[in-house]
């Protein structure tokens, strides 16, 4: 009993001192899914700094954490005004906001990037910050579709490399897709999935396949959806209100890629045709070229399948 107690304790003190292990986290990309992973990571008491190009951007990014955790506050402290008001200062007391990210990693357990769908783009980011963090900061990337393992390159340190894919929205969305490279190392992937628990998230394991476990399913589906009605079989709102009421979806294919943003669809599978050209599920889709070259982007820019405008 006694050894059976001694070995409970050790496992769990292994387990607890790896989830202490990330304090400190740098996020960079204050966009939709930065402020959303800012937000959970402060949420569960981490301390976070937030990177963006701009003060600007990284304002409205703290407006849009501000409005999220007022719809958290609305529910969980309903009888407790003051007590939500704490919980949000509290929160936001946890973020700060950084235009360099070379001096945002310089105190940092943890870098999660979330910014553009770009290759070169991340590389270059990865690069440089590979120079100016510690040795001991593991760094992930938040990519929807490109393979860790091409962004790992780019720096010194692919043992403490790999890929965190949250989902959106953060705060509601329960899974984190935990992604291991070849070289990512046992310890590395041990914390990043403690970390994940921390986050309070289930998390699952995945390989550095493309789209991982969730985007390798549910692009193809959304992007056969767009063929659907560019063939003319349904119209986009009957398909949406179709899988909604016949396959028990929160959001309609259409509704979905609004929300997620049709520039990062459009990233995504222009990447996919281009590094997997045999694939007729990867195959570019007019429809959802055409709103991108209209600006038509979803929610964020007001206006996708569906209109966001306040009239
Ligand atoms: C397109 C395919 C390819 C994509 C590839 C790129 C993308 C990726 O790499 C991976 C992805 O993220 S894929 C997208 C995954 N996300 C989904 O599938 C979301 C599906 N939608 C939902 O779950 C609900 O509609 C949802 C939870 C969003 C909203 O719920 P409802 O529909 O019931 O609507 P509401 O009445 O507005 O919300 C209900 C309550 O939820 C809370 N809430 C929602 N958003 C929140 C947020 N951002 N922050 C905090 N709380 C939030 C909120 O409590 C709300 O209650 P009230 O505020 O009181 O109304
Ligand atoms: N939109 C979605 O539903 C999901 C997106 N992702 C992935 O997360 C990443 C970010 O996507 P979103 O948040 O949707 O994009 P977004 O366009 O909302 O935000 C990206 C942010 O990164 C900033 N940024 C760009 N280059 C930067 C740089 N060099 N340094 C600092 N900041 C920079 C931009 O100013 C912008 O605020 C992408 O890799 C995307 O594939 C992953 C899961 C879901």
């Amino acid at each position: 009993m006694a050894q059976i107690f001694r070995t409970t304790v050790r496992s769990f003190a292994t387990t607890s001192s790896r989830q202490n292990a990330i304090k400190t986290v740098t996020v960079i990309g204050g966009g939709l899914m930065g402020s959303g992973i800012a937000q959970v990571a402060a949420t569960t008491g981490h301390q976070v700094v937030m990177v963006d190009q701009t003060d600007d951007i990284l304002g409205k990014s703290k407006a849009s954490i501000q409005k999220s955790l007022q719809r958290v506050v609305k529910k969980k402290f309903a009888e407790d005004p003051k007590g939500g008001e704490q919980f949000v200062s509290d929160i936001l007391g946890r973020i700060t906001t950084q235009t360099d990210s070379n001096a945002a990693v310089a105190n940092s357990d943890l870098v999660i990037e979330a910014i553009v769908e770009n290759i070169d783009v991340k590389k270059k980011l990865f690069s440089s910050l590979d120079k100016a963090a510690p040795q001991h900061t593991i760094f992930t990337s938040n990519t929807s579709s490109l393979p860790i393992g091409d962004i790992a390159v780019s720096t010194q340190r692919q043992d403490r490399f790999g890929g965190l894919h949250f989902f959106n929205p953060v705060p509601m969305m329960k899974l984190l897709e935990v992604v291991r490279i070849p070289a990512t190392s046992d310890e590395t992937f041990n914390k990043l999935s403690d970390f994940g628990k921390a986050m309070k998230k289930t998390t699952v394991d995945c390989k550095d396949t493309p789209g991982f476990i969730v985007n390798r399913l549910l692009v193809p589906y959304t992007i056969e959806a767009m063929r659907m009605v560019e063939r003319g079989d349904a119209s986009f709102k009957d398909v949406d209100t179709a899988m909604k009421l016949g396959a028990g979806y929160p959001m309609g294919p259409f509704e979905l890629s609004d929300y997620v943003g049709l520039d990062t669809m459009k990233f995504i599978l222009d990447g996919w045709a281009e590094k997997y050209p045999e694939n007729p599920l990867f195959q570019p889709s007019a429809l959802l070229n055409k709103y991108v070259a209209e600006g038509k982007l979803g929610a964020k820019s007001g206006e996708g399948f569906y209109n966001y405008k306040k009239k």
